[in-house]
Protein backbone atom coordinates (compact mmCIF):
# COMPACT_ATOMS: atom_id res chain seq x y z
CA UNK A 1 0.00 0.00 0.00
CA UNK A 2 0.77 3.67 -0.47
CA UNK A 3 1.47 5.71 2.42
CA UNK A 4 2.57 9.26 2.38
CA UNK A 5 5.82 9.53 5.02
CA UNK A 6 7.16 12.85 6.99
CA UNK A 7 10.80 12.51 7.02
CA UNK A 8 12.94 13.57 10.07
CA UNK A 9 14.61 16.15 7.18
CA UNK A 10 10.75 17.05 6.49
CA UNK A 11 10.62 15.58 3.41
CA UNK A 12 6.86 14.78 2.53
CA UNK A 13 6.72 11.74 0.10
CA UNK A 14 4.83 8.41 -0.77
CA UNK A 15 6.29 4.87 0.03
CA UNK A 16 5.13 1.59 -0.49
CA UNK A 17 5.26 -0.06 3.07
CA UNK A 18 2.86 -3.60 3.39
CA UNK A 19 -0.68 -3.50 3.88
CA UNK A 20 -1.64 -4.50 7.83
CA UNK A 21 -2.81 -7.22 9.01
CA UNK A 22 -5.44 -6.55 11.90
CA UNK A 23 -4.81 -8.11 15.46
CA UNK A 24 -7.89 -10.28 16.86
CA UNK A 25 -9.36 -6.87 17.99
CA UNK A 26 -8.85 -4.96 15.29
CA UNK A 27 -10.30 -4.14 11.61
CA UNK A 28 -8.35 -3.04 8.70
CA UNK A 29 -9.89 0.09 7.07
CA UNK A 30 -9.57 1.27 3.35
CA UNK A 31 -8.76 4.79 4.20
CA UNK A 32 -11.01 7.52 2.14
CA UNK A 33 -10.48 10.83 3.05
CA UNK A 34 -8.66 12.22 5.61
CA UNK A 35 -8.11 16.04 7.03
CA UNK A 36 -4.95 17.84 7.15
CA UNK A 37 -5.24 19.50 10.66
CA UNK A 38 -2.76 22.06 11.75
CA UNK A 39 -0.47 20.02 14.09
CA UNK A 40 0.18 17.81 10.51
CA UNK A 41 1.14 20.94 8.87
CA UNK A 42 3.49 21.90 12.23
CA UNK A 43 4.56 18.49 11.93
CA UNK A 44 5.73 19.21 8.21
CA UNK A 45 6.85 22.56 8.69
CA UNK A 46 9.27 22.65 12.23
CA UNK A 47 9.53 18.33 13.08
CA UNK A 48 8.38 19.00 16.12
CA UNK A 49 5.22 19.75 18.64
CA UNK A 50 7.00 20.42 22.41
CA UNK A 51 8.53 16.94 23.42
CA UNK A 52 6.90 15.33 20.64
CA UNK A 53 9.79 15.23 17.87
CA UNK A 54 10.03 13.37 13.91
CA UNK A 55 13.33 11.70 14.81
CA UNK A 56 12.18 9.32 12.55
CA UNK A 57 9.50 8.42 9.54
CA UNK A 58 6.18 9.32 10.75
CA UNK A 59 2.86 8.66 8.46
CA UNK A 60 0.91 12.00 9.20
CA UNK A 61 -2.98 12.28 9.21
CA UNK A 62 -5.63 11.46 12.11
CA UNK A 63 -8.74 12.57 11.01
CA UNK A 64 -9.92 9.74 8.91
CA UNK A 65 -12.69 8.16 7.09
CA UNK A 66 -12.63 4.85 5.04
CA UNK A 67 -14.35 1.17 4.56
CA UNK A 68 -13.82 -1.47 7.02
CA UNK A 69 -12.22 -4.34 4.55
CA UNK A 70 -11.61 -7.18 6.59
CA UNK A 71 -11.85 -7.72 10.45
CA UNK A 72 -9.92 -9.14 13.20
CA UNK A 73 -10.84 -13.07 14.88
CA UNK A 74 -12.82 -11.09 17.33
CA UNK A 75 -14.62 -8.73 15.91
CA UNK A 76 -18.09 -9.65 13.89
CA UNK A 77 -17.63 -10.22 10.23
CA UNK A 78 -20.81 -8.58 9.50
CA UNK A 79 -18.75 -5.22 10.17
CA UNK A 80 -16.91 -5.87 6.34
CA UNK A 81 -18.27 -3.09 4.06
CA UNK A 82 -19.07 -0.65 6.79
CA UNK A 83 -18.11 3.26 6.48
CA UNK A 84 -16.64 3.91 9.70
CA UNK A 85 -14.36 7.12 10.84
CA UNK A 86 -11.35 6.41 13.25
CA UNK A 87 -10.93 7.63 16.65
CA UNK A 88 -7.15 8.31 16.82
CA UNK A 89 -6.47 8.39 20.39
CA UNK A 90 -6.61 4.86 21.75
CA UNK A 91 -5.70 4.97 25.46
CA UNK A 92 -4.20 2.31 27.36
CA UNK A 93 -7.19 1.25 29.13
CA UNK A 94 -6.04 0.43 32.31
CA UNK A 95 -4.93 3.44 34.38
CA UNK A 96 -6.77 5.36 36.91
CA UNK A 97 -8.05 7.88 34.09
CA UNK A 98 -8.96 5.19 31.79
CA UNK A 99 -11.10 3.44 34.63
CA UNK A 100 -12.56 7.00 35.23
CA UNK A 101 -13.71 6.97 31.70
CA UNK A 102 -11.18 9.81 31.19
CA UNK A 103 -9.42 8.12 28.79
CA UNK A 104 -7.89 11.22 26.94
CA UNK A 105 -5.63 12.13 29.80
CA UNK A 106 -4.55 8.78 29.82
CA UNK A 107 -0.45 9.25 30.00
CA UNK A 108 -0.14 5.77 27.56
CA UNK A 109 -2.22 7.12 24.48
CA UNK A 110 -1.26 5.86 21.39
CA UNK A 111 -2.63 8.73 19.13
CA UNK A 112 -2.00 8.83 15.20
CA UNK A 113 0.61 11.12 13.84
CA UNK A 114 1.79 12.01 16.90
CA UNK A 115 5.33 10.63 17.25
CA UNK A 116 6.33 7.32 17.30
CA UNK A 117 2.81 6.44 16.32
CA UNK A 118 1.77 6.37 12.52
CA UNK A 119 -1.57 8.21 11.16
CA UNK A 120 -4.02 7.80 8.37
CA UNK A 121 -2.24 9.25 5.11
CA UNK A 122 -2.07 5.70 4.51
CA UNK A 123 -4.18 3.33 2.05
CA UNK A 124 -4.89 1.08 4.96
CA UNK A 125 -4.85 1.29 8.44
CA UNK A 126 -5.62 -1.50 11.35
CA UNK A 127 -7.16 -0.10 14.12
CA UNK A 128 -9.19 -1.28 17.37
CA UNK A 129 -12.69 -2.04 16.21
CA UNK A 130 -14.23 -0.02 19.21
CA UNK A 131 -12.42 2.80 18.23
CA UNK A 132 -14.04 2.73 14.16
CA UNK A 133 -17.60 3.95 14.42
CA UNK A 134 -20.28 3.53 12.07
CA UNK A 135 -21.51 6.29 10.10
CA UNK A 136 -24.89 6.74 8.91
CA UNK A 137 -25.84 6.52 5.10
CA UNK A 138 -26.17 10.60 5.42
CA UNK A 139 -23.18 11.12 6.83
CA UNK A 140 -20.27 11.51 3.76
CA UNK A 141 -16.43 10.42 4.59
CA UNK A 142 -15.78 13.80 4.43
CA UNK A 143 -17.80 14.85 7.36
CA UNK A 144 -16.74 11.44 8.89
CA UNK A 145 -13.10 12.49 8.86
CA UNK A 146 -14.00 15.85 10.23
CA UNK A 147 -15.96 14.22 13.02
CA UNK A 148 -12.80 14.48 14.89
CA UNK A 149 -11.99 18.19 15.16
CA UNK A 150 -15.66 18.69 15.61
CA UNK A 151 -15.19 16.49 18.73
CA UNK A 152 -12.85 19.10 20.05
CA UNK A 153 -16.15 21.33 20.52
CA UNK A 154 -18.13 18.74 21.29
CA UNK A 155 -15.81 18.49 24.23
CA UNK A 156 -15.05 22.05 24.65
CA UNK A 157 -19.15 22.03 24.98
CA UNK A 158 -19.38 19.77 28.11
CA UNK A 159 -16.49 21.17 29.54
CA UNK A 160 -17.83 24.34 30.28
CA UNK A 161 -21.86 23.04 30.24
CA UNK A 162 -22.91 25.65 27.39
CA UNK A 163 -26.99 25.79 27.40
CA UNK A 164 -29.44 27.16 26.37
CA UNK A 165 -28.98 31.20 25.77
CA UNK A 166 -25.61 31.37 26.62
CA UNK A 167 -23.94 33.94 24.69
CA UNK A 168 -20.49 33.28 23.59
CA UNK A 169 -17.16 34.35 22.28
CA UNK A 170 -14.54 31.99 20.45
CA UNK A 171 -11.15 33.74 19.79
CA UNK A 172 -9.46 32.26 16.65
CA UNK A 173 -11.83 30.83 13.22
CA UNK A 174 -9.32 27.99 11.97
CA UNK A 175 -11.10 24.41 12.29
CA UNK A 176 -11.40 24.31 15.89
CA UNK A 177 -13.16 27.46 16.46
CA UNK A 178 -15.48 27.24 13.43
CA UNK A 179 -16.70 23.58 14.37
CA UNK A 180 -16.81 24.74 17.75
CA UNK A 181 -19.24 27.23 16.85
CA UNK A 182 -21.32 24.66 15.50
CA UNK A 183 -21.35 22.78 18.65
CA UNK A 184 -21.90 25.55 20.14
CA UNK A 185 -24.75 26.47 18.81
CA UNK A 186 -26.56 23.29 18.91
CA UNK A 187 -26.12 23.20 22.15
CA UNK A 188 -28.39 26.44 22.40
CA UNK A 189 -26.34 29.48 22.29
CA UNK A 190 -27.44 32.14 20.71
CA UNK A 191 -25.40 35.11 20.57
CA UNK A 192 -22.02 34.11 18.59
CA UNK A 193 -19.49 36.30 18.79
CA UNK A 194 -16.01 35.61 17.27
CA UNK A 195 -12.82 37.02 16.65
CA UNK A 196 -9.72 36.31 14.67
CA UNK A 197 -6.94 38.36 12.20
CA UNK A 198 -7.89 37.19 9.45
CA UNK A 199 -10.39 38.81 7.34
CA UNK A 200 -11.47 35.98 5.07
CA UNK A 201 -11.97 33.81 7.76
CA UNK A 202 -14.00 36.29 9.86
CA UNK A 203 -16.12 36.52 6.63
CA UNK A 204 -16.09 32.70 6.54
CA UNK A 205 -17.43 32.90 10.33
CA UNK A 206 -20.13 35.26 9.72
CA UNK A 207 -21.39 33.24 6.55
CA UNK A 208 -21.62 30.08 9.15
CA UNK A 209 -24.07 32.24 11.55
CA UNK A 210 -21.63 34.11 13.97
CA UNK A 211 -23.75 37.02 15.06
CA UNK A 212 -20.54 39.15 15.39
CA UNK A 213 -17.17 39.29 13.83
CA UNK A 214 -14.33 41.21 15.67
CA UNK A 215 -10.98 41.93 13.74
CA UNK A 216 -8.29 42.28 16.42
CA UNK A 217 -5.50 43.53 13.96
CA UNK A 218 -8.15 46.49 13.91
CA UNK A 219 -10.63 46.45 17.03
CA UNK A 220 -9.89 46.25 20.53
CA UNK A 221 -11.12 42.79 22.06
CA UNK A 222 -12.51 44.14 25.29
CA UNK A 223 -14.16 47.12 23.88
CA UNK A 224 -15.51 45.64 20.93
CA UNK A 225 -16.99 42.88 23.39
CA UNK A 226 -18.62 45.92 25.86
CA UNK A 227 -20.35 47.03 22.69
CA UNK A 228 -21.54 43.54 21.57
CA UNK A 229 -23.29 42.98 24.93
CA UNK A 230 -23.99 46.54 26.42
CA UNK A 231 -21.42 46.34 28.48
CA UNK A 232 -21.93 42.69 30.41
CA UNK A 233 -19.15 40.68 28.74
CA UNK A 234 -20.25 37.05 27.38
CA UNK A 235 -21.47 34.04 29.24
CA UNK A 236 -18.48 31.95 27.79
CA UNK A 237 -15.36 32.46 25.97
CA UNK A 238 -13.53 29.51 23.87
CA UNK A 239 -10.09 30.85 23.66
CA UNK A 240 -9.18 28.52 20.36
CA UNK A 241 -6.29 30.56 18.93
CA UNK A 242 -3.78 29.89 21.40
CA UNK A 243 -2.94 33.21 20.65
CA UNK A 244 -1.26 35.14 24.14
CA UNK A 245 -3.30 38.38 23.73
CA UNK A 246 -6.61 36.48 22.64
CA UNK A 247 -5.92 34.39 26.00
CA UNK A 248 -5.61 37.59 28.15
CA UNK A 249 -8.43 39.01 26.02
CA UNK A 250 -10.75 36.11 26.93
CA UNK A 251 -10.63 37.09 31.04
CA UNK A 252 -11.77 40.35 30.11
CA UNK A 253 -14.52 39.66 27.64
CA UNK A 254 -16.35 37.24 29.97
CA UNK A 255 -19.13 38.67 32.06
CA UNK A 256 -18.98 38.19 36.23
CA UNK A 257 -19.18 34.60 37.01
CA UNK A 258 -18.65 33.46 33.47
CA UNK A 259 -16.35 30.52 32.04
CA UNK A 260 -13.23 30.45 29.77
CA UNK A 261 -12.11 27.35 28.27
CA UNK A 262 -8.62 27.38 27.05
CA UNK A 263 -8.28 25.14 23.97
CA UNK A 264 -5.62 27.04 21.86
CA UNK A 265 -2.19 25.86 22.76
CA UNK A 266 0.19 28.43 23.04
CA UNK A 267 3.36 28.46 21.13
CA UNK A 268 5.77 28.22 24.67
CA UNK A 269 2.67 27.38 27.05
CA UNK A 270 3.22 30.26 28.92
CA UNK A 271 0.99 33.44 29.34
CA UNK A 272 1.09 35.92 31.97
CA UNK A 273 -2.40 36.28 33.35
CA UNK A 274 -4.36 38.45 35.90
CA UNK A 275 -5.12 35.76 38.61
CA UNK A 276 -6.96 38.33 40.73
CA UNK A 277 -9.18 39.23 38.54
CA UNK A 278 -9.94 35.61 37.98
CA UNK A 279 -10.77 35.35 41.56
CA UNK A 280 -13.15 38.86 41.91
CA UNK A 281 -14.88 37.87 39.50
CA UNK A 282 -15.65 34.50 40.06
CA UNK A 283 -14.37 33.16 37.17
CA UNK A 284 -14.43 29.29 36.30
CA UNK A 285 -11.53 28.40 33.74
CA UNK A 286 -11.14 25.16 31.91
CA UNK A 287 -8.35 23.57 30.13
CA UNK A 288 -10.30 21.27 26.90
CA UNK A 289 -8.12 18.30 26.05
CA UNK A 290 -8.92 16.57 23.07
CA UNK A 291 -11.96 14.77 23.54
CA UNK A 292 -13.47 11.73 25.54
CA UNK A 293 -16.92 9.76 24.63
CA UNK A 294 -17.75 12.06 21.78
CA UNK A 295 -18.36 10.40 18.83
CA UNK A 296 -21.34 9.39 18.99
CA UNK A 297 -22.74 12.59 19.45
CA UNK A 298 -20.72 14.28 16.84
CA UNK A 299 -21.85 11.71 14.53
CA UNK A 300 -25.48 12.12 15.73
CA UNK A 301 -25.24 15.54 15.31
CA UNK A 302 -24.04 15.06 11.56
CA UNK A 303 -26.83 12.61 11.12
CA UNK A 304 -29.13 15.39 12.54
CA UNK A 305 -28.29 17.80 10.26
CA UNK A 306 -27.51 19.91 13.62
CA UNK A 307 -23.83 21.28 12.48
CA UNK A 308 -21.91 21.68 8.97
CA UNK A 309 -18.69 20.71 8.96
CA UNK A 310 -18.01 20.67 4.88
CA UNK A 311 -18.11 24.24 4.75
CA UNK A 312 -15.07 24.65 6.43
CA UNK A 313 -13.25 22.67 3.40
CA UNK A 314 -11.02 24.91 1.17
CA UNK A 315 -9.79 22.29 -1.12
CA UNK A 316 -9.12 18.41 -1.50
CA UNK A 317 -6.32 15.87 -3.01
CA UNK A 318 -5.49 13.01 -3.94
CA UNK A 319 -2.99 10.92 -1.83
CA UNK A 320 -0.15 11.36 -4.89
CA UNK A 321 -0.69 16.03 -4.18
CA UNK A 322 0.24 15.26 -0.80
CA UNK A 323 3.16 17.66 -0.46
CA UNK A 324 1.41 20.24 -2.94
CA UNK A 325 -1.61 20.16 -0.42
CA UNK A 326 0.27 20.43 2.49
CA UNK A 327 2.29 23.63 0.92
CA UNK A 328 -1.74 24.87 0.75
CA UNK A 329 -2.76 24.84 3.95
CA UNK A 330 0.03 26.90 4.90
CA UNK A 331 -1.77 29.56 3.51
CA UNK A 332 -3.15 31.91 6.43
CA UNK A 333 -6.69 31.96 4.43
CA UNK A 334 -6.63 28.03 4.27
CA UNK A 335 -9.17 26.46 6.94
CA UNK A 336 -9.45 22.94 6.22
CA UNK A 337 -7.68 20.86 3.12
CA UNK A 338 -8.78 17.47 2.68
CA UNK A 339 -6.97 14.19 0.84
CA UNK A 340 -8.91 12.08 -0.79
CA UNK A 341 -8.24 8.80 -1.16
CA UNK A 342 -11.69 6.81 -3.33
CA UNK A 343 -14.88 7.86 -4.36
CA UNK A 344 -17.24 8.11 -1.33
N1 LIG B 1 -6.91 21.44 23.20
C1 LIG B 1 -7.06 20.61 22.20
O1 LIG B 1 -7.49 19.46 22.36
C2 LIG B 1 -6.71 21.03 20.82
C3 LIG B 1 -7.07 20.25 19.71
C4 LIG B 1 -6.77 20.73 18.44
C5 LIG B 1 -6.14 21.94 18.30
N2 LIG B 1 -5.76 22.64 19.40
C6 LIG B 1 -5.14 23.95 19.32
O2 LIG B 1 -6.21 24.87 19.10
C7 LIG B 1 -5.76 26.00 18.34
C8 LIG B 1 -6.63 26.15 17.13
O3 LIG B 1 -6.47 25.07 16.26
P1 LIG B 1 -6.78 25.27 14.70
O4 LIG B 1 -6.46 23.99 14.05
O5 LIG B 1 -8.11 25.90 14.52
O6 LIG B 1 -5.63 26.34 14.38
P2 LIG B 1 -5.53 27.48 13.26
O7 LIG B 1 -4.14 27.95 13.31
O8 LIG B 1 -6.08 26.97 11.99
O9 LIG B 1 -6.51 28.61 13.79
C9 LIG B 1 -6.14 29.58 14.71
C10 LIG B 1 -6.81 30.86 14.30
O10 LIG B 1 -6.52 31.85 15.28
C11 LIG B 1 -6.35 33.08 14.58
N3 LIG B 1 -5.67 34.05 15.43
C12 LIG B 1 -4.35 34.37 15.49
N4 LIG B 1 -4.15 35.35 16.39
C13 LIG B 1 -5.35 35.66 16.91
C14 LIG B 1 -5.80 36.56 17.89
N5 LIG B 1 -4.97 37.40 18.52
N6 LIG B 1 -7.13 36.59 18.18
C15 LIG B 1 -8.00 35.76 17.57
N7 LIG B 1 -7.63 34.88 16.63
C16 LIG B 1 -6.33 34.82 16.30
C17 LIG B 1 -5.62 32.68 13.32
O11 LIG B 1 -5.70 33.64 12.30
C18 LIG B 1 -6.34 31.40 12.97
O12 LIG B 1 -7.46 31.64 12.14
C19 LIG B 1 -4.28 25.71 18.06
O13 LIG B 1 -3.51 26.34 19.06
C20 LIG B 1 -4.18 24.21 18.20
O14 LIG B 1 -2.88 23.79 18.54
C21 LIG B 1 -6.04 22.22 20.66
C1 LIG C 1 -6.77 16.51 19.12
C2 LIG C 1 -5.95 16.65 17.86
O1 LIG C 1 -6.73 17.15 16.84
C3 LIG C 1 -4.76 17.52 18.08
N1 LIG C 1 -4.13 17.89 16.85
C4 LIG C 1 -3.79 16.80 18.99
O2 LIG C 1 -2.87 16.19 18.53
O3 LIG C 1 -3.93 16.86 20.18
Amino acid sequence: MRVAVLSPDLELTLEERDRPTPDDDEVLVRILSVGICGSDVHYYEHGRIGDYVVDSPLVLGHESAGEIVAVGEHVDESRVGERVTLEPGVPCRRCEHCARGEYNLCADVTFMATPPDDGAFAEYVAWPADFAYALPESVSLDEGALVEPLSVGVHVARRANVGVGDSVLITGCGPIGLLAMEVLRAAGATDIIVSDVVPEKLALAEERGADTVIDVSEENLAEAVDAATDGRGVDVVVEASGAPPAVQGAFDAVRRGGSVVLVGLAPDGEVPLDTNEIIDNELDVFGSFRYRNTYPAAIDLLADGAVDVEGIIDFDATLEAVDAAFQRAQNPETVKGMIRLGDD
